[in-house]
């Protein structure tokens, strides 16, 4: 009954999915934000602080958080946690020496209390680029297979063309649906 009941609640009330993007500096997290929210490219410098849009696809709406990734920024992305539905983690894949840090990061996210429910997107981006690490690579890097305890999927994707960008959101769909 209590099941059921929250449901039909979320069908009826269209509550805001809060949605973090995170991932080292460079990675293109804002370019696919604006991707998201605008359809187009837009001139990024790196993020200070975060930026926010709310992304709405097929009456389901996102409360989307992009934060800075330098390193200096990485110690304050727990403050963005609290109600975190999903995290969406941005791989350059083309920066094969910082993939280790990408690692650490992750698995100091993914242990975190407020994080516990929260799903795992990672976007293996900048795809375009010439001998850039396939998902494949990414995947054995992260060691994905061994998240067990949170629901995840790793999408290759190009910021600058958007490719890849809408498979990611219809993976975040139907995890909500699958509730
Ligand atoms: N070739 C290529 N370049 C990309 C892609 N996505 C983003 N970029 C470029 O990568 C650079 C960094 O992109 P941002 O979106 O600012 O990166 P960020 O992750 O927000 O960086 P911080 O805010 O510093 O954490 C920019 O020059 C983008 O144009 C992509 O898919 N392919
Ligand atoms: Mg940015």
């Amino acid at each position: 009954m209590g099941i059921l009941f929250s449901k039909i609640w979320r069908l009826f009330s269209h509550q805001e999915h809060k949605v973090i993007i995170v991932g080292l500096d460079n990675a293109g997290k804002t370019t696919i934000l604006y991707q998201f929210s605008m359809n187009e490219v837009v001139h990024t410098s790196p993020t200070i602080g975060s930026n926010v849009e709310e992304i709405v696809v097929n009456n389901t709406r996102f409360l989307m958080w992009d934060i800075g990734g330098q390193e200096s920024l990485r110690s304050s992305w727990n403050t963005y946690y609290t109600n975190t539905e999903f995290v969406i983690v941005v791989v350059d894949s083309t920066d094969r020496e910082r993939i280790s840090v990408t690692r650490e990061e992750l698995y100091k996210m993914l242990s975190h209390e407020d994080l516990k429910k929260a799903g795992l997107l990672v976007f293996a981006n900048k795809q375009d680029v010439k001998e850039c690490m396939t998902v494949a690579e990414i995947s054995q890097y992260l060691k994905l297979t061994s998240v067990k305890d949170h629901q995840w999927h790793i999408q290759a994707c190009c910021a600058l063309t958007g490719e890849g960008l809408c498979q990611g959101l219809e993976w975040m769909m139907s995890r909500l649906k699958s509730r």
